[in-house]
């Protein structure tokens, strides 16, 4: 009987890479003083026998990090090993913990590269295990029970915090302090409840099958990097960063993208210069950058990034310098992904 409810079952696998979700504090009062990435994979797949019920459930640690300390190595790592269980027959369904600092580049990143139609669920919690009201098991319940459902398939790399079911791409940590922490601008996909998935949307950005990225095919990521806008900015951190080697900036915008008069000369320069501007907002709930509205982007050549924040502006612009370094390219792949 035994053997036949385990056939039944999808096959899950568990990449655990750290975060709170790995956490552990001093005291069940302590939801926020903890150490991150404490905890091994076996141990928090046993905190939650009822995951049993769900899959055949393996993990693997693939490593042990806050995911604020992610490296563009620690990223490829990842994502190669992710492509490899998907290639693999006996796996259905993979489930990635995760820090929630850089979980929404992580989910991003993945979404982009990952060649699979199978379930892919990046999850991570708000409080370590130690705490009282712990978030991380109902999510990582949660995430094993989407990555084990067919209706999963299909719809790009998924996020499961707070019983909502978020799509990668989409998805951001809006606030530090609620277990009720992501968000997307857009809405969440679906719920899931007491182990079953409810649906509400698709996405309608390119993602895993349709992307025309591959992780097999990248090597390396280029350096891509972010200098933030607020009033008084002057272009110091423009200039140094592409000193030291920045082949992209993603210029974290105040508003629809806007770019300060004491800041545009920079850009131009360093565009003629061979380095790609991407104009991006970092509006809290969600930016969204009209090309050629605030900035002649035209005239310029720069890129603007569309509703992705700073930081999943420098994912795509990662990924997709790795196969073109022509703006208008660029600039395709912003409104596509
Ligand atoms: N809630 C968390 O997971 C935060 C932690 N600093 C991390 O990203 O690893």
């Amino acid at each position: 009987k035994e053997v036949e409810t385990q056939q039944k079952l999808a096959n899950v696998v568990v990449l655990a890479t750290g975060g709170t979700i790995a956490g552990a504090g001093a005291s069940a009062a302590n939801s926020a003083t903890y150490q991150a990435a404490k905890v091994g994979i076996e141990q928090l797949i046993a905190a939650v026998p009822q995951l049993s019920e769900l899959a055949n459930v393996r993990g693997e640690q693939v490593m042990q990090i806050a995911s604020e300390s992610i490296t563009n190595d620690n990223l490829l790592q990842l994502g190669r090993r992710v492509a490899e269980l998907a290639d693999s027959k006996d796996v259905d369904g993979i489930v990635i913990t995760h820090g929630t600092d850089t979980l929404e580049e992580t989910a991003y990143f993945l979404n982009l590269v990952e060649k699979t139609d199978k379930p892919i669920i990046v999850v991570g919690s708000m409080r370590p295990g130690t705490a009282m009201s712990a978030d991380g098991m109902l999510n990582l319940y949660n995430a094993v029970a989407v990555a084990s459902s067919k209706d999963a398939r299909g719809k790009g790399v998924l996020v499961t915090m707070n019983d909502e079911i978020q799509s990668g791409r989409d998805v951001s940590k809006m606030i530090n302090i609620k277990t009720e922490a992501f968000k997307s601008a857009w809405g969440p996909l679906g719920m899931v409840v007491e182990g079953k998935s409810y649906w509400f949307r698709l996405p309608s950005k390119r993602h895993t099958m349709d992307s025309e990225f591959d992780i097999k095919n990248i090597q390396s990521l280029p350096d891509v990097e972010i200098a933030y806008s607020y009033g008084n900015v002057g272009d110091t951190a423009y200039k140094a960063l592409a000193q030291s080697g920045a082949k992209a900036i993603i210029h974290a915008g105040t508003g629809n993208g806007s770019v300060s008069s004491r800041v545009v000369p920079a850009l131009q320069a360093l565009r003629k210069d061979g380095v790609q501007i991407i104009r991006s907002s970092h509006v809290n709930a969600g930016g969204f950058v009209l090309r050629n509205a605030e900035q002649p982007d035209d005239k310029y050549d720069w890129v603007v990034a569309h509703d992705l924040n700073p930081q999943k502006a420098r994912i795509l612009a990662m990924v997709a310098l790795t196969k073109t370094n022509d703006s208008k390219e660029l600039q395709r792949m912003f409104w596509e992904y």
